[in-house]
């Protein structure tokens, strides 16, 4: 492959605050990162962190990568240091990596202000490190730090870093946009103009981006648009600060957009996936609203859309999201039509293309009841029932009716606080009462219910209530907030949520409580 894919979430994708990697973490982002098809792996920096020399140490006999390659990070040698007495340069070595990228100053200010040396004497760092590297059998990289910035100050400069570092045997300079300040225009020109100034070829240069203008995709995408053909991104744009670019998004725009042939064949329809693994392993909730790979991807919400969507899922998607790993999903909110109560039903199993008239009262009803504060956009299950109660010959048999409830919240004088709840409904032709106690007074009422039902539905065992979410919504006169209830419930067959919107926050909860159990059974019985 021509494009060199070169991942540093170990790397830089650790500096982003919160993200702390355990060793065993990083041996399985590496895993997942080689499944993905990246051709470099950056694993850290050996000798400067205990984690990262453990990690190197580990992956020569723990980590089998069948797409990458690993690479060590470093700094060059000390200004004022025999390049083999540096320990940071040894603990390179030592880490044994077939790849070593070593981070230079590029900008004259940096060396002269953040280093105290000379510019003389940082070029000598870079070629004495890089002719130490090659000399040790490694292919060496250098990460031009402060690149761009560098290079507006003092080209000249610049330029003769990049030149040191390939003349001493480097195979790629890294220009990197370290504070993240650049803009697309500003790459491509600096690009264009490195190559006149040194004569480098744009395929001896790479591109890192951080992203504090929110362009390091763009300027990514920017750099190899004019020539450059290895681009160092991170998982999900994890990094210092704002981040990096985000490998998923960079590698789909080459691909899909520009039809470069960026990753192994097989590999881009996992992005979705490896995305969220990584998420997972660094403890980051998913960005729901990331492009190609979060959920929110190629969810419509729109009606308009929706019309569109229902003659050709293109029309409103920019890309099959398939070819990521990537799922459409049709989101029934007020903005619905009935084009999207249509394709939210099919994807529900439920066809109603032959019920226009169901579908104009769903339409309807579900405008009328968010105008009220319900919420059917995370409530799948509370929707299904919804559009079954109004098919033609109603197919959802509720499994009870109720004839009345009651709470009681009883705080004792030791401190303790028991809820206990009373429910009298009909199950079957059968009345029944049941009382159960709990720690809240939803709890109680779940706990009465089961009991009320237990005989006829044994079933309702399994089902666990997952979690349980409030939130009070202004009402029109400021004093009579409402409450929407959103609840999620599990059994071993899957999971499911239900909506309850009410004054008090015991009727909205008990609203959505009927939807999940109902919902459940539904689902679990055959007698529904
Ligand atoms: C742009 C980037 O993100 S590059 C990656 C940066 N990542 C990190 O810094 C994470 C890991 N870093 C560390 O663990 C530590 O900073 C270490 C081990 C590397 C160095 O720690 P210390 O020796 O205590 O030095 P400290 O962090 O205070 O300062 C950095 C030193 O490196 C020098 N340095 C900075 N860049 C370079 C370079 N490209 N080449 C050589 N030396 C460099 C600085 O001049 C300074 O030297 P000094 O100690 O003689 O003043
Ligand atoms: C090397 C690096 O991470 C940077 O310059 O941003």
């Amino acid at each position: 492959m021509n494009y060199q894919v070169f991942d540093t979430t170990l790397r830089d994708g650790g500096q982003r605050e919160g993200i702390s990697y355990t060793v065993a973490d990083k041996l399985a982002v590496a895993r997942l990162l080689d499944e993905f098809g990246v051709g470099f792996i950056e694993g850290g920096w050996p000798g400067a962190m205990p984690k990262d020399t453990e990690f190197f140490e580990r992956a020569k006999t723990e980590l089998e990568l069948r797409h990458a390659v690993l690479v060590a990070f470093g700094a060059t040698r000390k200004a004022g240091v025999d390049v083999a007495a540096d320990p940071q340069v040894k603990a390179l070595l030592d880490a044994g990596t077939p790849v070593v990228c070593v981070v230079a100053k590029s900008d004259i200010r940096h060396v002269e202000r953040a280093l105290r040396t000379t510019g003389d004497e940082n070029l000598a760092m870079v070629r004495d490190t890089v002719r130490h590297l090659v000399a040790n059998g490694r292919r060496a990289f250098v990460d031009c730090e402060h690149f761009f910035d560098g290079f507006r100050y003092d080209p000249a400069y610049t330029a003769s870093v990049v030149q040191a570092a390939i003349e001493a045997g480097a195979e790629r300079v890294v220009m990197c946009d370290t504070n993240g300040g650049m803009l697309p225009s500003m790459i491509t020109k600096a690009i264009n103009e490195v190559v006149s100034l040194t004569g480098v070829s744009p395929e001896q240069l790479g591109i890192h981006c951080q992203n504090d203008t929110a362009c390091a995709v763009a300027n990514t995408v920017a750099a190899v648009e004019a020539g450059v053909k290895h681009f160092q991104c991170t998982a999900n744009g994890y990094g210092e600060r704002p981040g990096n670019a985000d490998l998923f998004a960079v590698v789909s725009n080459l691909q899909l957009k520009l039809g470069l042939k960026v990753l192994p064949d097989g590999c881009l329809e996992k992005a979705t996936r490896v995305s969220t693994a990584l998420a997972e392993i660094a403890n980051i909730a998913p960005d729901t609203h990331q492009a190609y790979v979060g959920a929110a991807a190629f969810a419509h919400k729109a009606g308009l859309h929706a019309s569109a969507i229902k003659v050709d899922p293109l029309l409103y998607n920019h890309v099959d999201p398939s070819v990521v790993g990537n799922d459409m999903r049709i989101l029934v909110t007020e903005m619905a039509g009935r084009a999207s109560i249509e394709l939210k039903s099919r994807e529900l199993g439920l066809d109603l293309a032959g019920h226009p008239d169901t579908l104009t009262k769903v339409t309807q009803k579900v405008k009328d009841l968010e105008a009220g504060g319900w919420s059917f956009e995370a409530a799948d299950a509370s929707f299904e029932l919804l559009v079954r109660s109004e098919l033609p010959g109603a197919d959802v048999a509720r499994p009870f009716t109720l004839e009345s409830y009651r709470v009681l919240v009883e705080h004792r004088e030791d401190g303790t606080v028991i809820s206990e709840a009373t429910v009298k409904v009909r199950v079957r032709g059968e009345r029944v009462i049941a009382t159960a106690e709990g720690n809240g007074p939803v709890n109680a009422l779940d706990e009465a219910l089961r009991v009320a039902l237990s005989n006829h539905y044994p079933h309702l065992k399994s089902f666990e209530l997952t979690d349980y979410k409030v939130r009070i919504l202004e009402g029109s006169h400021g004093t009579n907030a409402i409450t929407r209830v959103l609840l999620e419930t599990s059994n071993h067959t899957g999971e499911w949520t239900t909506v309850g919107v009410h004054e008090n926050i015991v009727e909205a909860s008990w609203t959505a409580l009927v939807d999940a159990l109902t919902y459940g059974l539904a689902r679990t019985t055959t007698t529904v």
